[in-house]
């Protein structure tokens, strides 16, 4: 039964593992998707005071035309150095939290909303969820996705994001959902089971909670 303050799911997965595709079959089944990595760019360009600071650590560079976000080079900065990408989010992540908390704010009456997002268990926002979703799938299989789908990166490239992330063996640990996404199985009746498994455990929170 819809509530005004509705569960909050995570989906997460890492780079290529099809967490985007999942989560559109959701959208789909008529389920709010906060995008964390798009709302991320979006927030890079549109909020002032986050831009300034991402030009003080990273230089003029990191805009092109001085206002569009220039990911190739961000990308090559930090992907392949641990401590640029700490600092870039250090400053991105807290926008995205607050971006959330007020997406959050204006979803009323429905059941459950997801968050989608790379990484959930790293930045700790898995803490402030009610439930988290991982889709996995093996690495190879997610290395050969990416590449055939990103065709401005290479190999290594994938790899060196692969290693920022951290492992699936260690996520399923903190997982309550797990969807293996290896292509062996129909994906669309997987998630249709899920969400039948997310709509029956946010009616019992709301019961508990009514
Ligand atoms: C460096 C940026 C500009 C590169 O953009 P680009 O379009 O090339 O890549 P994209 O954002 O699509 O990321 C590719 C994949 O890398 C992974 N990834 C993205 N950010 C991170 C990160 N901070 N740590 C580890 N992996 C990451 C995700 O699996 C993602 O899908 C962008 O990734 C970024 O701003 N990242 C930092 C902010 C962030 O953490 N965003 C994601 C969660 S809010
Ligand atoms: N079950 C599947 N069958 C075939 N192709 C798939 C499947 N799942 C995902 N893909 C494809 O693999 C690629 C990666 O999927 P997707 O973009 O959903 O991954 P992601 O986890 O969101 O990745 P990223 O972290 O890079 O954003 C896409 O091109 C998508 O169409």
């Amino acid at each position: 039964m819809p509530t005004s303050k509705p569960t909050l799911v995570g989906v997460t997965g890492g780079i290529g593992s099809g967490k985007s595709t999942v989560c559109k079959i959701f959208a789909v089944l008529g389920v709010p998707v906060y995008n964390s990595d798009n709302r991320a760019k979006s927030l890079m360009v549109e909020d002032k005071a986050l831009v300034e600071e991402i030009k003080a650590a990273f230089g003029e560079e990191a805009y092109s035309d001085g206002q569009n976000l220039n990911r190739s080079f961000l990308a090559k900065e930090v992907f392949s150095n641990p401590s640029k990408l700490q600092k870039l989010n250090s400053l991105v992540h807290p926008a995205v939290g607050r971006d959330f908390a007020s997406w959050v704010a204006v979803q009323s009456n429905q059941p459950y909303v997801i968050k989608e997002a790379a990484l959930l268990f790293e930045t700790g926002s898995n803490n402030s969820l009610d439930s988290v979703l991982l889709v996995t799938a093996p690495e190879e299989l997610r290395v050969r996705r990416v590449l055939a789908r990103d065709p401005q990166r290479n190999e290594k490239q994938v790899r060196d994001i692969i290693g920022n992330q951290l492992k699936d063996e260690e996520k399923k640990k903190l997982a309550d959902y797990v969807l293996n996404n290896n292509e062996q199985e129909l994906l669309v009746p997987e998630v249709v089971a899920l969400h039948e498994a997310l709509l029956t455990a946010a009616a019992k929170k709301a019961a508990k909670e009514a």
